[in-house]
Order: structure tokens, then sequence, then C-alpha cells
């Protein structure tokens, strides 16, 4: 039976001493959706992601990537998934090159196939120039890129990407924007977490909107806007800071 969820959080719980980052995160992600993952600082995306991917071990509830579960079927979930994590965590004495394909030795792919598809990102992602670069050495949107291209080599069914767009060019945010379409309407699941609206707004077909470790808004795009702009739905469910306009008055 193929679920109609591609991902599906299952009562996520998380503290941290006594801050309850994940407060019972419900959440499912339909197949062939472009699902974005919407909160204000602090909300508890990060936790939930790191949980749902199995880098992260949940206090309770539980996370299945197309019915396997992360935690008791960790091998197989994770082949179907590509994960670009907060911080990016790479090997970062290899260059480019080396570590994709490090990469994709690591996901058993063979390697005439890791050389093309290699060769191909670098160029898609316009880090050719970098491939004989240490990671170390790279800028903040060089690391992002090189990650997204170690999340996509083994062509997963689903991408689960923190904050893909932040500290990208524009050039680059618009290729993965490209990269990421592409791969949706090739059938592939996206969840992304994201405080840029209007790239939410432009792509993604599903929102779901975090607060306080909860998910306060969850639905279509048209659904969670309910025919407001997105920015207005979500300063409406997270709730807006009221200004008296004499704070700083010192500055
Ligand atoms: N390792 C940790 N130890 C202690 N507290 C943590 C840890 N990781 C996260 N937290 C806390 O859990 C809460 C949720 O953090 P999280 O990083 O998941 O939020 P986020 O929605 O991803 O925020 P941002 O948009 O700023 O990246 C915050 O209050 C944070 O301080």
């Amino acid at each position: 039976m193929i679920p109609d969820s591609a991902f599906a959080l299952q009562g996520l719980v998380k503290k941290f001493d006594t801050k309850v980052a994940v407060d019972g995160v419900e959440l499912a992600v339909p197949a062939g959706s472009f699902f974005g993952l919407l909160g204000p600082n602090g909300a508890g995306k990060t936790t939930t992601l790191s949980m749902a991917v199995g880098l992260l071990r949940p206090d309770a509830g539980r996370a299945l990537v197309l019915g396997h579960d992360v935690w008791r079927d960790p091998v197989r979930a994770k082949s179907l998934i590509g994960v670009m994590p907060d911080g990016v965590r790479l090997f970062d004495r290899l260059d480019g090159t080396e570590l994709l394909t490090y990469q994709g030795l690591l996901r058993g792919m063979a390697p005439d196939v890791i050389d093309a598809r290699v060769a191909e990102l670098l160029d898609v992602l316009a880090l050719t120039d970098a491939g004989r670069t240490l990671v170390i050495d790279y800028s903040a949107g060089m690391k992002k890129k090189i990650a997204l291209a170690c999340a996509l080599l083994h062509a997963p069914r689903l991408l689960v990407l923190d904050e893909p767009f932040e500290a990208v060019d524009p050039v680059s945010g618009a290729a993965i924007r490209d990269i990421l379409t592409r791969y949706v309407a090739g059938g592939g699941t996206v969840i992304f977490s994201s405080h840029v609206l209007e790239v939410v707004e432009r792509l993604c077909s599903h929102v779901a909107i975090m607060a306080n470790g909860r998910i306060s808004a969850v639905g279509t795009l048209d659904e969670v806007r309910a025919g407001r702009t997105l920015e207005e739905a979500f300063v409406a469910v997270v709730g807006g800071r009221v200004s008296t306009g004499s704070e700083l008055s010192w500055l």
C-alpha cells in the first residue's frame, strides 16, 4: 500500500530541560506536495524537522516516511529522504567533488553514476569552480548549495530542507527554485522551513505555521491564506507585536 502522506508526523514531542520545544506536532505532508513550514524564531521548526528525519530522538511520537518509521526502520526510511539540516555540518576538509563522491559511496551508488551526477549538480548550482576547493573555505551560500547537492545526489523521493534559501545569492536562489519545482513536477515531495514568505507563496502548494512548538495553521496555501496575503495570515496566526512608537527613543 502506498500511503497518501509522504511524510507523517504523529504526536512529536521534544523537551530541552524544562523548555517544551515541540509540543505534540501532528503533520501530514501529502505525496507530491511542495510544503512550506513557517513560524517565528524559536517556534520549533528545526527541532521538528530534526526529529522527523532521524537526527534528534523525540521524547514521544513518531515520524513515518512513505509509511516507514524513521526510528524503527531507519535504513529504509533514510534511503528515501534527502536532508539539508540546519547549521549544515559537512566534512569540510574535503573539496566539493570529494564530499559529493563520499556521500554517493555512503549511499551505495555506482562510481560512474556518482561522477556524472556530481558534475551535473556542481554545474547547475554554479559550483564547478569550487569543485576543487575545500568546503571549509566556502562562503555560507556555497555551503548551503553543496549541502543541497548532497541531499539531491541519490534522487530521493522526499526532500527535507531547513531554510534552503538562506544566504544564497539571487541567481543561485532561482536555480534552487527551478531544481525543486522540477523535482516536485516529477513526482517528488519537498518540505522546507523558511522565513521568506514571498518564496513560500511562490512555490508552495501547502503550508503549515508553527508557533510555540505547535502547528497553529495547516492546509493548502489558499486555505491558510484565506483571502489574505501569507504575511497577513502569518501575523494573524502568530500574533504581531504592537508598537507604541516610543521604543529605542535613546537610539
Ligand atoms: N539543543 C538545544 N538545547 C536547548 N534548547 C534548544 C535546543 N535546540 C532548540 N532549543 C530551543 O527549542 C526552541 C525551538 O528551537 P528551534 O531551533 O526548533 O526553532 P526554529 O523554529 O527552528 O527557530 P529559527 O526560525 O530561529 O531557526 C527554542 O526555544 C530553542 O531555544
